[in-house]
């Protein structure tokens, strides 16, 4: 006997029987470990377990949502899946459903989220980009007959039209959180149709949503949200909360367009604070006395109605975060100015004046509130300076 299992022995109170015992008390809890892994595993199998598994969502709800292992699932496609039954009843709760409701989900997959909204709404529209989890969560709610109260479009939630919906609701794969916020504030009709937007977002992106301006996690996606809608961290939802289980912590928030949007461009405020938010730690001085900056918005105040990207088909990171390193920016400088010289010169001794007038030569564009934001923008406009 080695000195662990003696060890053991005397722990577990069995030094005073003979070694026999001991061994054949081993032996059966090793039997009893294998007897019990062995019926989780036909348990798994077995689809009946499965569809009661499945249906942990519209009824008793005791014990967690398992995912049944049918596919495998695609971390590239952000497929985590919420399993734990407490947070789901939480998020359909807190989400404030009402009874008329067409709810808009993006990602429904297997219907873990998507069961319960069918609880409390009249409708579930949901965008789902695999066809195994269009299949999943089709045949889930048409186990629960609730089929014909969901509409699954197939596609990428990005290029797919949404139809009305008065509350969108969903755990999103976090590799589009920028984009899809962007397209939920800034591409419906104005003001907003929907009530708000119920999301479950990585922690620290939901943390850098709610960043004021002085925060050092201020950055332009806040600056861009806070003029739409305001922001509201509802709880914490752990990473074990997920199958598979991801690297990182999440946070519901909820999105509540504003009445009040101010009267502005949203394309040229895009622009603009895509500008501002252009190079980390810069006041905004610096950042527009760039050679390059100057000549690009020379060639777009000259060339009226011309137009770019908008802000959510722009490259970006899933921060929101858009600034470059500080010594990245006048590379090739001097290969874009096609722009006559002094042409360019009097235009940046024109946008030199307006930052002055404003007093916004030398603040940082990390410590300005939305409403300094438009003054400015206001200013750059009425003098012939155009950012779109
Ligand atoms: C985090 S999982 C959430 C699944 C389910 N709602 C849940 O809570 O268990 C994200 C889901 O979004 C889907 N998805 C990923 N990218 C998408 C996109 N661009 N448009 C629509 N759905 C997408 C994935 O296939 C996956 O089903």
């Amino acid at each position: 006997m080695t000195r662990g299992s003696a060890y053991l022995r005397r722990l577990l109170h069995f030094d005073r029987l003979p070694k026999a015992s001991f061994s054949s008390f081993l032996r059966s809890q090793f039997h009893l470990h294998l007897r019990t892994k062995a019926a989780r595993r036909r348990s798994d199998d077995d689809p009946d377990d499965r569809h009661r598994r499945d249906n942990a969502g519209d009824g008793g709800r005791r014990g967690g949502e398992h995912w049944d292992r049918s596919f495998r699932l695609d971390k590239g496609r952000g497929q985590y899946l919420l399993t734990n039954p407490r947070v789901l009843d939480t998020i359909a709760r807190v989400a404030g459903l009402r009874p008329s409701d067409t709810v808009l989900e993006i990602g429904p997959g297997t219907g873990n989220l998507t069961a319960r909204l069918l609880q409390s709404a009249r409708r579930v529209v949901a965008v789902e980009i695999d066809p195994r989890m269009v299949d999943s969560v089709l045949s889930r709610a048409s186990r629960l007959g609730v089929d014909d109260r969901l509409t699954v479009i197939t596609g990428d939630a990005l290029k797919t039209a949404f139809p009305d919906f008065d509350i969108c609701v969903a755990n999103i794969p976090y590799g589009i959180s920028s984009p899809l916020i962007a397209k939920l504030l800034f591409s419906t009709s104005r003001p907003s149709s929907f009530r708000s937007a119920v999301l479950l977002l990585q922690k620290e992106f939901a943390r850098r949503l709610v960043a004021v301006p002085g925060d050092s996690e201020f950055n332009r996606l806040a600056a861009n949200v806070r003029l739409m809608a305001t922001v509201e961290l509802l709880m914490d939802v752990s990473k074990k909360d997920f199958v598979p289980c991801p690297k990182v912590d999440s946070t519901l928030v909820r999105l509540q367009p504003r009445t009040d949007v101010p009267e502005v461009d949203l394309d040229e405020w895009l622009a603009f604070t895509r500008t501002c938010f252009s190079r980390k730690n810069k006041t905004l001085g610096a950042i527009f006395k760039q050679k390059k900056r100057i000549a690009e918005l020379l060639g777009r105040s000259k060339s009226e109605g011309r137009s770019t990207k908008i802000f959510m088909e722009q490259k970006q990171n899933d921060n929101g975060a858009e600034e470059t390193d500080d010594d990245k920016c006048d590379d090739d400088d001097d290969d874009l100015l096609e722009q006559n010289a002094s042409e360019v010169s009097s235009f940046k001794e024109k946008v030199v004046g307006i930052l002055k007038s404003g007093g916004f030569e030398g603040k940082r564009p990390s410590k300005i509130s939305n409403e300094e934001f438009l003054h400015l923008l206001q200013l750059f406009n009425q003098n012939g300076v155009q950012f779109r």
